[in-house]
């Protein structure tokens, strides 16, 4: 006979996930950087982002994160003021790779006062809030919106040339519930050459037809390696064909990272700015000289 387990009730229970991070997470207040504060009514007033841009893959795993820091450090190291959101709420790994731990967050009266990295770069993730970097985050898709729009709002990061946003990975409630929940002026893709994960990247790219948000161009990441033993340069994917697809669809083909186990190895150690290698400083360019057509279309 089959046996029915009823469900245990769990609508009295206490729903910790709501109510603002800004303020339930924030453990304490702080009065650095707030020499021209106001009330509490001017929080994210002073807030002058020119662009953001968004980073997403679709497919999880490509290196969306990775070319996200590499990007925000690379344009910081050209001069400009560059935030990074870590929007990717469930598995965010931006502290870590720029070895920007978390703890209390300062406030001020514009918002939250983001970390900064070594090299002056303005971040703000979850993970900042958390005690201990293992805490899962088990939210669904608006609790995450919410959590992005208030880091996007809340925070104060005064004025930047760029806020680079790395999103969650998929092309479901998660990403899409972003998506709605900030104006983006544009988005960087990222895949691995494969066929496979080009097929679902591909689904980022109609995703971001929709909500019109017009796309920078691509970036292939892992497109190659050197073997370890003989020195040989080694493809690591199937496929190869994204340059072609992007002449094709005259979408910009903003470069291709190789695997390199410097760059894990720099990630590895919180110094992901300490990679620069000449692969970075193309895409970056690329990246640059695919502004202004976008600008141009505002
Ligand atoms: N070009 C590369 N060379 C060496 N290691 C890389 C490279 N690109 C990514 N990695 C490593 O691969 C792993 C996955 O990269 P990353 O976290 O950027 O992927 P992701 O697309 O953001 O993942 P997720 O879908 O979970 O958000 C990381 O450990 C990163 O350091």
């Amino acid at each position: 006979m089959l046996k029915i387990f009823k469900k245990k009730k769990e609508e009295s229970k206490p729903k910790k996930e709501e109510g603002p991070i800004t303020e339930t997470a924030t453990a304490e207040t702080t009065t650095e950087d707030n020499s021209d504060a106001g009330s509490s009514s001017q929080i994210g007033q002073r807030n002058d982002i020119k662009r953001v841009i968004a980073v997403i893959s679709g497919k999880g795993g490509v290196g969306k994160s990775t070319v996200s820091s590499l990007l925000a450090s690379a344009l910081l190291a050209h001069g400009y003021k560059v935030g990074l959101l870590d929007a990717d709420i469930t598995g965010p790994s931006i502290p870590r790779v720029f070895g920007v731990s978390g703890g209390s967050m300062g406030k001020n009266d514009y918002g939250i006062i983001p970390r900064r990295s070594r090299k002056g770069l303005k971040i703000m993730s979850l993970n900042l809030f958390l005690a201990d970097e293992e805490l899962p985050v088990i939210w669904r898709g608006p609790r995450i919106g919410g959590a992005v729009k208030e880091f996007y709002s809340q925070v104060d990061w005064g004025t930047l040339d760029f806020l680079i946003l790395d999103m969650p990975p998929g092309t479901g409630d998660i990403a899409i519930t972003v998506l709605q929940s900030i104006e983006l002026d544009a988005a960087v893709v990222v895949s691995t050459p494969q066929d496979l994960a080009f097929t679902i990247v591909r689904k980022a790219l109609h995703m971001l037809n929709k909500h019109e948000v017009p796309v920078l161009g691509v970036v292939e990441n892992l497109t190659s390696g050197i073997c370890p033993h003989c020195q040989h340069e080694v493809e690591l994917f199937s496929g190869g064909g994204i340059r072609q697809w992007c002449e094709e669809k005259q979408v910009n083909y903003l470069g291709s990272i190789p695997w390199d186990a410097a760059l894990s190895y720099c990630a590895d150690r919180g110094q992901i700015d300490n990679y620069y290698p000449e692969a970075v400083g193309q895409m970056v360019a690329a990246f640059l000289a695919a502004l202004p057509a976008i600008e141009d279309n505002k």
